[in-house]
């Protein structure tokens, strides 16, 4: 059913064609490149406004790569990063060198995973809270002061908090100050990496209530990054399921929980943990080997050496991303026989 917050009528935020990162693989005394690493292998993704992407996949399969090129920490080998400025006029972030990136800087932010280690520990909250705004924003101290303070209330904070340091907090509470860091110069979109992983399970649900909320009072729109797709389930419109430095299905969350259309996807889900145990079990998937190497990205499908449905076509032919059913994408060419098991069947 298409409803009012359906992300596929929703104007993209942020849109990425073909993007591409490989990192050179040096050797020797003089660094003679013998190999790429292809961490993104043109990645087509679409970022409605005001909506949350989860981005999932295996370990080293290219999540923080993609998160840090939309950033602009690494130069994208290849491809467009197409942002909708906040006058409606579309940007190539890709394109654009230091300087003609400076005013989207404070328009796309991330937060941290660790709030341990991102937290400078001989800084108060006031200096970690506060140094976006006195470097971006050149504010002097009294106001930096008062938008700190409201900062810090936003994210569940005392205001008085912010003379102290990191070590007074426990690791959800650091981890509202990397979000009132995150929110300091009132982003349009914010890459949440792995935001919550470091925490302990109790309360991750509190770190993950406050960042929907945020959303709903901020009309932000999240890139969220996680392995965990219980996680995901929870704070995601849509999902992109990455593959070895590609996406290789996308949907709205409940579709594609429901009914995944990637071998892939199917696997990663058959690991989420089953809420109604005594019912029909589901089985898991366990997947054979290990996920591939993205300097030695096995030929055809990607993921056809661990695909329990691959034929004779998928050893040699790359699948596309295409349009299986509306709203939902996989790059499987037995993507509309497969009969595939989701969550909760
Ligand atoms: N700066 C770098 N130089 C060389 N290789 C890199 C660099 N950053 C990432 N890679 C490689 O790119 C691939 C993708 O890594 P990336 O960290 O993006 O994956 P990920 O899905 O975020 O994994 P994780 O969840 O473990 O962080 C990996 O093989 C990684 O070793």
């Amino acid at each position: 059913m298409v409803t009012a917050t359906d992300p596929r009528q929703a104007t993209a935020l942020l849109e990425t064609r073909g993007l591409t990162k490989h990192f050179p693989i040096r050797q020797g005394l003089f660094g003679r490149t013998v190999g790429q690493v292809k961490a993104l292998d043109g990645i087509d993704l679409r970022i409605a406004g005001g909506q949350t992407v989860g981005l999932v996949g295996e370990s080293g399969c290219g999540k923080s790569t993609l998160g840090r090129c939309l950033l602009r920490v690494h130069q994208p080998t290849a491809g467009e990063i197409l942002y909708r400025a906040p006058d409606g006029t579309p940007v190539d972030l890709a394109a654009l060198d230091e300087q003609g990136l400076k005013p989207y800087r404070s328009q796309i932010r991330l937060i941290f995973q660790d709030p341990y280690s991102s937290l400078n520990p001989r800084m108060t909250l006031l200096q970690i809270v506060g140094e976006p705004l006195k470097v971006n924003l050149g504010l002097a101290r009294p106001e930096i002061e008062e938008r700190v303070a409201e900062l810090l209330r936003r994210v569940g904070l005392r205001p008085e908090y912010m003379h102290r340091y990191p070590n007074a907090f426990s690791g959800g509470q650091r981890q509202r100050v990397g979000i009132a860091r995150a929110l300091a110069l009132s982003p349009r979109l914010v890459v949440a990496d792995e935001a919550v992983s470091a925490l302990d399970v109790s309360v991750r649900a509190q770190i993950l209530n406050l960042l929907k909320d945020l959303q709903e009072e901020s009309e932000l729109t999240y890139l969220f990054i996680s392995h965990d797709l219980g996680v995901v389930e929870y704070m995601a419109d849509e999902i992109a399921v990455m593959y070895v430095g590609r996406v290789v299905e996308t949907g709205e969350t409940d579709a594609l929980y429901a009914r995944p259309l990637h071998p892939y996807t199917e696997a990663l889900l058959s690991a989420v943990p089953d809420p109604a145990p005594s019912s029909r079990r589901r089985e898991r998937i366990v997947l054979r080997g290990e996920v591939a190497d993205p300097s030695r990205v096995p030929s055809g499908c990607p993921f056809h050496p661990r695909c329990f449905y691959a034929q004779d076509r998928c050893k040699t032919e790359v699948p596309a991303l295409r349009e299986i059913a509306p709203g939902r994408t996989a790059a499987c060419h037995f993507a509309d026989q497969l009969q595939l098991r989701g969550v909760g069947e």
